[in-house]
Formats: C-alpha cells, structure tokens, sequence
C-alpha cells in the first residue's frame, strides 16, 4: 500500500508519537485487536497500531474500503484529515469531506461505532471536543454522494446534553415568525439559539451581518451551495436565503436548541434531509391582517410588499396541506399564539437532569482499552497506581444519541469513574 503523495502522516497510529497527530486506520468491518488488549467485548471497534497490520490486511480483503484518518488534512491544515484506500483497486481516493472538521490533536483512536459510522475519540481535548463521528454511509452522506459525483464522508462532532431536535418554523412574510421567535430567546437565552442564515438580499436599517443574517454576494453563495456547505437552500421573494451547516452546528455546539426561521420550500428540503427536526407553520388571522403587519412593519418597498402578499398565498395552502409541517399555530392575538408556541415546545415546566462529573481533558494514557457494552463505550487506562483501581475510566453514554451530519450528534454524555466495580455499578442501574 503506497501513501498518496502530499500526505504527511504515517499509516498507523504509533502510541510512542502520541504528542504527534498521526494518522489510524479504520475499516468498515471485521475484529481487530490492539497490542494488549482484549476487544472480544462488543461490537469490533477498528483501531489499529503498528503491530497490527496483518490484521488491517485481513479487513482490508473483506472490506474494500479503509478509512485513513490522521494527519493534517491537505486542504485545511488546521483539520484531521481523512483518505480512503480502496483495496479493490488499489487506489488512494480523496473524499469531499463535509461538516466542521475536527482539529489535530495529541492523538486518536477509532472505534467502528456502527456500519455507517466511525467513532474518533481525540486524547487531550476538553470533553466537549472529545468524541467526533466520521460519518461514511449515513442516508447524508449517500445523498450527497449522489449530488457531488463524488466520495463523501462527512463529520458531526457528538455534543453532551439533553438532545431535544431542532425548530423550524416557518410561514408567509409578516406572519411574526420573528417576533415570535425573538419572544422565546429572550424568555430562554441560554436553551434556544437562532440558526443565521445566509441571504443575498440586502440589509434592512437595523440588520447586522453574522446576527440577523450572513449578507454574501449571490456568485459567493452559489459556489458555496455547490461545495456541498448548505442544508438547504431557495429563491424566496427574489433572493437567494439558505441555513450552512455550520450555522446549525454552532448552536448544538453551544448546547443550545436550534431554531430555523425558513420559508416553506426550505422546510421541505430539511424534512427531506437527515436532519431531525420540528417543523411549524405559522398561520395569520386572514390575508388583510398580514398585509396590515407588512405593511406596518415598512422594511419593505410597495413592489415587494406586493410580491411577499402574492407568494404569501401559495405558501399558505402549501403549508396546511403538504404534510411537512407537525403543528400549526395561528397568529392572531400575539400573546397567545406565544403560548401555544411554549406548549407545543414542552415550556411547561420540565426539569432536566443535573450533569454527572466530567473530566476537564481527557489525557489517557498510551495504553488504553476501548471496548463498547450496551450503549457505553468504556475508555479504560491500564496503567493505575500500584494496588489501586484505575481512576481513569472514561464513559461514552451513546443510549440517546440524535441527529447526526449534517449538524452535530446530540445526546452524548461524557463521564468519569473512579473504579471497574463503579463502572460496573452504573452499567448495571
Ligand atoms: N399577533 C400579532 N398582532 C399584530 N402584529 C403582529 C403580531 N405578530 C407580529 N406582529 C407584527 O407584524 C410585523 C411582522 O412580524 P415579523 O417581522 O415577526 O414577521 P415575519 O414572519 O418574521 O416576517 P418575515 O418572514 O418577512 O421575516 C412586525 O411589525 C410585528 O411586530
Ligand atoms: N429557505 C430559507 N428561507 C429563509 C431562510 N432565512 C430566511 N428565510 C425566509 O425568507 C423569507 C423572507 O425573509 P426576510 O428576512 O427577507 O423577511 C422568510 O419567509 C424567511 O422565513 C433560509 O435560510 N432558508
């Protein structure tokens, strides 16, 4: 197997450069063994050292495809890069690779998390940028397959807390989607974050770029659409509007709720990707009452207050029969239409768990098990204190795991034990 030139990483990860990213192997099937150490538990992970390769060679024949990830990535050095090697051909191919990309770090570890993803757990990372997915055949990364007439692999980067899946709400212009929004960040600044779109249109008085909207030239967004950076994307009103990836992904990143505000054509594009989401329609008293808030609200010129009127139909009846949304709310008196916005949303006074104690960064040392049990994946270091029991047991809760690229993968809990029989105790409960 030759490595393709330009790649500064070496095929295996070598425990004694763990201060060097280098790069590890994982294939999509078959039972591997680190030096040392026992996998028998579980689901194979794949995760290779340097005294392994007989065993790659035997996955590779299974399994056509290994995924070489390490190194810097050649395009964006500050990122992991990813290669694949295909056996059956005997070629390097160089995926498109979507989704934020993880940064190099002191070094990695793969476990074969399912068939359609790869698990990477970075060593010296904080917790919150710990456990990364490499996804390889999710119904995303086919779909994008698909589109591009490329390989694709796309990241999703697991983020900790309750995972509760995104909102989108959507409704003709004037509707007070906004302002309805506005009201539920404001009442819980720290459980929603808005999802800021990208819009070729221009900014109104009080708009600022990065917080309404991303402003950006209709070429710079059309080439970005086309390198595979949005979730969805339409022409609404004469403009091009669209949510990036990474717009969803930094309000999971700040453990928040995403909310998107899009109209109805991207709506159907979300429900029609992987993205796991809540879709709501807002509906207006009549169509006089919305041209009296349009109106009233003057951002627009008389033409396009004209047009938003005129599409404002059309995505009404879309709307309440197309099947895209889950809930309708009607906005007539605004104080109460807020309400049945917070019930649909579970506002009601729910209380959430209160987090188990976390590592502040996960060092583990050259000599570490992984193995996975149930929905757990145990990190456990092997070199405890003489006559003492390890206190460095890593836990993956993975039980309620959501969501996935495009966007983070939610629900992930990271935790410590101080002891096998402590880990033992809480598998058990
Ligand atoms: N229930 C309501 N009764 C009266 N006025 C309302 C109500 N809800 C919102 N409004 C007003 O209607 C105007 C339009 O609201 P808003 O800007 O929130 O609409 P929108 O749906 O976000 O529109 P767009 O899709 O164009 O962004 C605003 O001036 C807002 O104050
Ligand atoms: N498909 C998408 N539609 C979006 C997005 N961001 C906003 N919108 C919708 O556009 C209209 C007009 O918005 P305005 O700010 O110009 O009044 C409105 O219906 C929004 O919901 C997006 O990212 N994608």
């Amino acid at each position: 197997m030759r490595m393709p030139h330009g790649i500064s990483c070496n095929l295996f990860y070598h425990p004694c450069d763990i201060f060097h990213p280098k790069a590890i192997t994982a294939c999509t099937k078959g039972e591997s063994r680190i030096a040392g150490t026992d996998f028998s538990m579980g689901e194979a992970p794949a995760f290779f050292v340097d005294e392994l390769q007989k065993d790659m060679e035997m996955d590779l024949i299974q399994n056509p495809k290994a995924y070489v990830i390490g190194g810097a990535c050649e395009e964006s050095p500050l990122s992991i890069g990813v290669q694949i090697f295909d056996q059956s051909t005997g070629e390097w191919i160089y995926p498109t690779v979507l989704g934020t990309k993880p940064k190099p770090c002191k070094g990695l570890s793969a476990v074969l998390f399912s068939e359609d993803r790869i698990l990477i757990t970075k060593n010296g990372s904080t917790p919150d940028d710990f456990a990364w997915f490499l996804e390889v055949d999710t119904q995303y990364v086919r779909q994008q397959k698909k589109i591009l007439g490329t390989e694709v692999v796309a990241w999703s980067k697991g983020v900790r807390g309750y995972a509760e899946k995104p909102v989108v709400i959507s409704g003709p212009s004037g509707v007070g989607k906004g302002t309805l929004i506005s009201m539920l960040m404001k009442e819980y600044p720290s459980m929603f974050g808005f999802s800021v779109s990208h819009t070729t249109r221009a900014p109104r008085a009080m708009e600022k770029d990065g917080v309404h909207y991303h402003f950006i030239e209709r070429s710079a967004m059309e080439k970005e659409i086309e390198d595979g950076k949005f979730l969805e994307f339409a022409s609404v009103h004469g403009n091009l509007y669209g949510t990036s990836v990474e717009a969803v992904e930094v309000v999971a990143d700040d453990g928040k709720r995403c909310i998107l505000d899009i109209d109805v054509q991207g709506a159907r594009s979300v429900r029609a990707s992987s993205l796991e989401a809540i879709f709501i329609f807002v509906c207006p008293p009549s169509m006089e009452e919305l041209e009296k808030r349009l109106r009233a609200r003057g951002t627009e010129t008389e033409e396009q207050v004209r047009k938003r009127l005129r599409n404002a139909k059309a995505e009404i009846e879309q709307g309440q029969s197309s099947g895209i949304f889950d809930h309708m709310l009607y906005n007539d008196n605004l104080e109460e239409c807020y309400k049945s916005l917070k019930k649909l949303l579970g506002l009601d006074g729910t209380v959430t768990a209160p987090p188990k104690s976390s590592p502040k960064v996960v060092d583990l040392p050259m000599d570490h098990s992984v193995a996975k049990i149930d929905h757990r994946i145990i990190i456990n270091s092997k070199t405890p204190e003489l006559g003492k029991p390890s206190t460095n047991m890593i836990v993956l809760d993975v039980s309620s795991l959501k969501g996935g690229a495009p966007g983070r993968t939610r629900g992930l809990d990271i935790y410590t034990m101080d002891s096998f029989l402590d880990g033992l105790a809480g598998i058990n409960h």
